[in-house]
């Protein structure tokens, strides 16, 4: 007989076990190291782990709609981005529209599934929705006993992806999403009127916006051609730059200044450059505001890739002729008693934090009258292009000729009417209005030819009257010219919003 007696080990066996184990692993490691191609290496790691943990191989990240009180990024991405990957074997779809949007948009439902590949890597894309008991903190709306609904985008992959798809895949869904939006973007005009607050703090003033559907375009507009292509050019360079602003430590913004009679296409420009870039527009009327702060919140709240526009710089505020900012205080303060904005407060916004606090940002100015701007305007750095819009040209005539009445060749009108609008100041505006007013192409030119003519006669006689009187003042005169002749009323503090509106 015998017994058999179980014994614990001892320690100091368990560790010399231990050693010779840890030492043999080493050996096979260096061996394996040396032998086995390493993308094999890590598969075989990730089996074996597979083996020993019993975890699957694959991870999955989930992507929450709410970060915290935010939005997610990725998750609002990655809605975009999954629309472009939908395939026929997806069987319940989300179709919706927004007012404001172009298309109706074509979403995945909950549960369903999609499929990606990137760089050979397999990706499996699930919608899911989730019923919470708690209330959705974000939706505002939503009263407190609804069951609010939580929404999530699960990403799966093999786990051995997970450095490429963090830093490859999320962020080429990122920018394929953001050139998405750009795509489908729809261009909004942003307009603020006095008075309109939200917050009920009197000091938090938003814009109010709509749809910017101005028809606009370089190919419409009758200008200078080499200044239209410099102007091109320049908006071209601008929008590819961010590198190089953040090189040479400038903000990311650039000025413009549109000078020229009315009617010579100033606004349709600034929708022709809007509609370019793919830029919202913001119209600043300074006449609606009462102060510098009242400013910094209307520029604070503009989004990056954005024109904001001051139209009639000289007329909209009058500091033209301030010297100092108590002197415009002074000035602004004799029309408005509580108004206390200033020439500096505006130029402090658009040069200083405002400028720098966001990305592609373009700002316009346009007067009638130049001249009479404050210098501290212009300096460069503040206006970086000053574009002239000038009176109508022969070519500036061909190209109106050519997108109202469809002549893109040549008429028998053509010469003479040439020759009159070098002789004659006229804009492109009466032009363009004097080639609708009839039907049918003789009648269109005929009414021109006229009109050119009349024009040739009253602006002799003005300046027959200028040259009586002795005027010497040539500045004078081509003021007097400018106002005879497009017998328009100047808009000097006299418009109201819905005018601002119709303009566009
Ligand atoms: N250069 C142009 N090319 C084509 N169309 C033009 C041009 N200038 C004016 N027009 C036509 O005349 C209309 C009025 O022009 P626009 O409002 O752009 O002029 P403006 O220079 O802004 O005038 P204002 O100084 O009065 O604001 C436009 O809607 C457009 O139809
Ligand atoms: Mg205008």
């Amino acid at each position: 007989m015998f017994t058999v007696t179980e014994k614990m080990p001892s320690a100091t066996s368990v560790l010399s076990a231990y050693a010779s184990f840890a030492g043999s692993m080493m050996f096979v490691r260096s061996i394996a190291n040396e032998f086995i191609p390493e993308q094999f290496r890590t598969y075989l790691s990730s089996v074996f782990y597979h083996v020993l943990t019993r975890e699957p191989y694959l991870l999955t990240f989930v992507i929450q709609e709410f970060d915290g009180l935010t939005r997610n990024q990725v998750y609002d991405a990655s809605e975009i981005f999954l629309r472009t990957k939908i395939t026929p074997n997806i069987n319940r779809l989300r179709i919706s529209k927004a007012p404001r949007d172009k298309n109706v948009s074509v979403t995945i439902e909950k549960g369903q599934e999609i499929m990606d590949v990137f760089e050979e890597i397999q990706l499996k894309w699930r919608y899911v929705c989730s019923e919470s008991e708690k209330p959705n903190p974000n939706d505002l709306y939503q009263p407190n006993n609804v069951k609010s609904e939580q929404k999530s985008f699960e990403l799966s992959f093999d786990k051995r992806h997970r450095d490429k798809v963090l830093e490859s895949y999320i962020p080429y869904l990122l920018r394929k999403s953001k050139q998405l939006k750009e795509e489908n973007k729809v261009l909004k005009l942003h307009t603020y009127e006095n008075g309109i607050y939200y917050g009920g703090d009197g000091n938090s003033g938003v814009w109010s916006s709509i749809n910017l559907e101005h028809p606009a375009t370089f190919d419409t507009l009758a200008m200078d051609p080499e200044v239209k292509q410099g102007l091109m050019e320049d908006l071209e360079r601008f929008v590819k730059r961010r590198e190089f602003y953040k090189k040479v430590g400038k903000a990311w913004k650039r000025g413009y200044l549109l000078y020229g009679p009315p009617g010579t296409g100033k606004s349709s420009l600034i929708a022709a450059m809007a509609n370019y870039l793919n830029f919202d527009i913001y119209d600043l009327e300074l006449a609606n505001l009462q102060s510098n702060s009242e400013l910094r919140n209307l520029l604070v709240a503009t989004n990056n890739r954005s024109i904001l526009v001051i139209e009639d710089i000289d007329c909209s505020a009058d500091f033209s002729d301030r010297d100092t900012d108590q002197q415009a205080d002074q000035c602004y303060n004799r029309r408005q008693p509580e108004t206390k904005m200033t020439l500096s407060g505006l130029l402090n916004f658009i040069d200083g934090l405002w400028s720098s606090c966001g990305d592609e940002r373009i700002i316009i100015f346009t007067t009638n009258h130049k001249d009479k701007l404050d210098p501290a305007l212009l300096r460069p750095g503040r206006m970086d292009m000053h574009i002239h819009m000038s009176y109508c040209t022969p070519k500036g005539f061909r190209l109106l000729a050519s997108n109202y009445l469809s002549i893109h060749k040549e008429h028998k009108l053509f010469g003479e009417i040439e020759q009159l609008i070098q002789e004659s100041q006229i804009t492109p505006a009466e032009v363009a209005e004097e080639l609708m007013k009839r039907e049918g192409v003789e009648k269109s030119l005929g009414g021109l030819v006229e009109l050119l003519k009349r024009r040739k006669i009253e602006q002799n006689e003005v300046k027959g009257d200028e040259d009586d009187k002795g005027t010497t003042n040539e500045e004078q005169k081509r003021e007097k010219l400018e106002i005879e002749e497009v017998k328009r009323p100047r808009r000097r503090n006299c418009r109201g919003r819905g005018m601002r509106l119709r303009r566009w």
